[in-house]
């Protein structure tokens, strides 16, 4: 089943349910396709056997009881296992409970031999702490290593934030409702959800456009649109020119790694900018790319703007030393678009606000900052979901903020909030990040616009994580650009 690409937040999935009422389809019509279109999804994935539902107290409990009946129709044997008393159920979930003529077993009893657990206890409603008797309960579905679908997510998910309480369980299948929600896509929830499968309940579509999301999953959809197409007329200096600054003589392969992305990924130009004293070992080892000696601050802001640079990428193996902060200084006050990473993110770790107003500043480009969690802990202090602390980072700092990870953020000053989720963990690997900022800026030197091209960036890193395998190292990711970039051009 086909997701949409926009995900909803627990407050907005309750707004898409209203809408749906206000538009004269009943909440009970709503409970009963939910529960059935899981009970079919169920069927789709197992065969038919034993199953245990498990229903709490609120809706996401009524959609269990129309998952027993539904299965039980279909010739399952089903447990029907309530967490509360059912008498005190209300309205659609008690209309549902009528309908479930099978027995409803108390929260005591053993799970017997079953195949699949059906977890219908909390949904979006979910707050707090699992209570004692339902991770007792849970504990033993874990022992008896039973698959689990869970309903919405899996009961103890904070469907925001992404979330866990340590009791919930494991889900095999998540099966959701109209749109995922950002605590799908984020850890730890992600890992607990398993296959997430959302399917249409009979919302329109439509009620998007009140709705108004603002955080998305990152698919092609996304930017695709935005990726330059190359013309007859381009060439290399309309393609743009890029910048990287190299660090010293000891730690020039981020550079190297960086710029030979840039280049692959859509950038006409690039040359490194070398202390006088590395020149030499970047000339060796770099062939498309050029390499230009820069002693001062000075020199390299009069030659960017001499040679109408584009755009900068300044962070890489630069090193923590006032070169590099002055250098980060000189490109903010250039009019290139600026990519702040690593170093360049630390070097402002006891004065963040002058980075952040070095950037509010800026008269001509913008700046994204790619921070992994250790740099950004140097230049934030919010709490709350990486989704949060990403949005507030860029409402911050008035750069968009990529958060890296196995579930990359983008957040944009504006509050749109991208989800990353194809990476797989053989990006982290040493040099990775270098070849990330260095897509970022060749897509962005490639004219796409900023918050896109860290997005495209992102999913581009993903795929090729996924294209090298295991044994991937961050020298690979270059290699297999030009073949991602050829499928999304097929897209197009
Ligand atoms: N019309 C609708 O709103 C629809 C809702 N649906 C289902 O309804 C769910 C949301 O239903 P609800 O809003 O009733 O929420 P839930 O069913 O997730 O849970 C709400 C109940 O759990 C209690 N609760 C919350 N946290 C608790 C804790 N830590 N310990 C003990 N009790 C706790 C609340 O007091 C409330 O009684 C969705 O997740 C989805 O499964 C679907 O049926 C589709 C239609
Ligand atoms: N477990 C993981 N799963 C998927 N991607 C990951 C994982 N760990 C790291 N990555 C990605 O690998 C890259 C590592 O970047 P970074 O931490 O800056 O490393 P380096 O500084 O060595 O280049 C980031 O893009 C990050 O999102
Ligand atoms: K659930």
């Amino acid at each position: 089943m086909t997701a949409g690409i926009e995900l909803l937040t627990t407050t907005q999935m309750y707004q898409a349910d209203r809408l749906a009422i206000e538009g004269g389809v009943p909440g009970i019509i709503l409970m009963e396709a939910a529960g059935r279109g899981v009970a079919e999804t169920i069927q789709d994935y197992w065969e038919t056997g034993s199953c245990l539902v498990i229903c709490g107290p609120g809706n996401n409990g009524g959609d269990g009881y129309v998952i027993a009946r539904h299965l039980q129709e279909e010739g399952w044997r089903v447990i029907l296992l309530s967490t509360c008393d059912p008498e005190k159920l209300s309205g659609d979930a008690a209309i549902m409970r009528s309908r479930w003529e099978g027995p409803t077993q108390s929260i005591a009893a053993d799970p017997l031999k079953i195949d699949l657990v059906v977890d219908a206890v909390f949904g979006a409603g979910f707050s707090g702490t699992l209570a004692p008797d339902i991770v007792s309960l849970f504990a033993t579905v874990k022992a008896a290593k039973i698959p689990v679908v869970a309903v919405d997510v899996p009961s103890g998910v904070n469907g925001n934030t992404g979330a866990i309480d340590p009791g919930s369980l494991n889900a095999a299948m998540t099966v959701t409702f109209y749109r995922a929600k950002p605590g799908h896509y984020l850890y730890p929830a992600r890992a607990s959800c398993g296959q997430l499968e959302v399917i249409d309940i009979g919302i329109k579509d439509e009620y998007l456009e009140t709705i108004s999301p603002d955080i998305f999953t990152n698919t092609p959809e996304i930017w695709k649109s935005n990726l330059h197409i190359l013309q007859p007329s381009d060439h290399k200096y309309s393609r743009g020119h890029l910048v990287v600054v190299g660090g010293g003589i000891a730690s020039t392969g981020a550079a190297r790694i960086a710029s030979r992305c840039s280049l692959r990924a859509g950038a006409g130009a690039v040359t490194v900018i070398s202390p006088p004293s590395a020149l030499t070992t970047y000339a060796v080892a770099l062939e498309a790319v050029m390499v230009r000696a820069c002693s001062t601050a000075e020199e390299f802001l009069e030659w960017v703007e001499g040679k109408r640079i584009g755009t900068i990428l300044i962070g890489p193996g630069c090193g923590l030393s006032d070169r590099t902060v002055e250098l980060v200084i000189a490109a903010l006050n250039s009019p290139a678009d600026v990519i702040l990473d690593a170093d360049a993110l630390t070097v402002f770790k006891d004065n963040p606000d002058s980075l952040f107003e070095l950037i509010r500043n800026k008269k001509h480009g913008n700046c994204i900052m790619t921070p992994h969690e250790a740099e950004f802990a140097r230049l934030f202090s919010f709490d709350g979901s990486k989704m949060d602390r990403a949005r507030q980072a860029a409402d911050r700092s008035n750069a968009i903020i990529l958060l890296k990870g196995a579930d990359t953020v983008i957040a944009s000053p504006h509050g749109q909030v991208v989800i990353n989720h194809n990476a797989p963990a053989n990006l982290a690997t040493a040099g990775s990040g270098d070849a990330l900022a260095g897509i970022i800026a060749g897509l962005v030197s490639a004219k796409m616009s900023v918050f896109y091209a860290a997005a495209a960036a992102a999913w581009m890193h993903g795929e090729a994580g996924t294209s090298v395998g295991p044994g991937l190292i961050a020298e690979d990711i270059e290699e297999v650009i030009p073949a991602i970039l050829s499928d999304l051009h097929d897209l197009l």
